[in-house]
């Protein structure tokens, strides 16, 4: 199968040095599986990008949690690709939830964001995810869809992109779709027919390959049972990242590994 588990760390809005200095140096001393079984990415705010990337481990890897749409220029407040390759930031996180929601990011905005960072040579986090009454309504796959389709419109080279389905009902909430709920609620179902859509929409190697992550109220307590899942190929992990069980989240790689 060949994809490796991917868990990554989105920080968000949040830390100070001293607090991100802190996690740097829990991450630094933690024993994980090595890179060849897991990938491990940590997505600080953009002020802290210089003080992680130069102190984190080497087998980790730093995410922006965002990036401007094209070139920079006169965008004011904005951080463009360039940079973050200036930075040597390998990775970007685009089309959060939060920003979907909260700063009106269209689908379309974000599919031409994702083209645009990886034309400059960085590895992307593509976030889709309904929200709950787009899930109460029965549109879950009908969303995910819309949202997969104006980045794979885009995107012709998916081995840079990482698919991050993060149900905005289950962010930050405690929630997590288990094994007794609905079966079309559960991650890993969302995970297959997302598997399905990209069968139907892209090529066999990207099926094969592209590593599709599940985010949502993941803790070192329920990791174990979604990484076993066999369409869930890691997590984006809010909350639990800022917390030392980020490093069972991270073992729980291991999982999939002897599955
Ligand atoms: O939004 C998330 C990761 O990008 C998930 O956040 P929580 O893990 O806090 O639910």
């Amino acid at each position: 199968m060949g994809r490796k588990f991917f868990v990554g760390g989105n920080w968000k809005c949040t830390g100070t040095t001293e607090e991100v200095k802190k996690i740097v140096s829990t991450l630094n001393d933690a024993q994980v599986p090595s890179s060849d079984v897991v990938e491990v990415v940590v997505s600080p705010p953009y002020v802290f990008l210089p003080l992680v990337k130069s102190s984190l481990r080497p087998d980790f890897h730093v995410a922006a949690q965002n990036c401007w749409v094209k070139k920079g220029g006169a965008f004011t407040g904005e951080v463009s690709a360039e940079m973050l390759v200036n930075l040597g930031i390998p990775w970007v996180i685009l089309g959060h939830s939060e920003r979907r929601s909260l700063l009106n990011e269209s689908n379309e905005f974000v599919g031409d964001k994702v083209a645009y960072a990886l034309s400059q040579g960085l590895k992307v986090i593509a976030c889709v995810g309904e929200t709950l009454e787009q899930r109460e309504a029965g549109s879950t796959m009908e969303v995910v869809a819309a949202q997969t389709k104006a980045i794979a419109a885009r995107v012709s080279n998916w081995a840079d992109v990482v698919l991050a389905y993060e149900p905005v009902w289950a962010i930050g909430t405690g929630k997590v779709a288990s094994p007794a709920q609905a079966q079309e609620a559960s991650p890993s179902f969302v995970h297959f027919e997302l598997r399905k859509w990209l069968h139907a929409n892209t090529s066999p190697e990207v099926v094969a390959t592209t590593r599709i992550i599940y985010g949502g109220s993941v803790n070192g307590a329920n990791c174990k049972e979604l990484a076993a899942k066999p369409d869930v190929d890691g997590f984006l992990v809010g909350g639990a990242s800022l917390k030392p069980e980020f490093i069972d989240i991270i073992k729980s790689a291991e999982v999939k590994k002897s599955a």
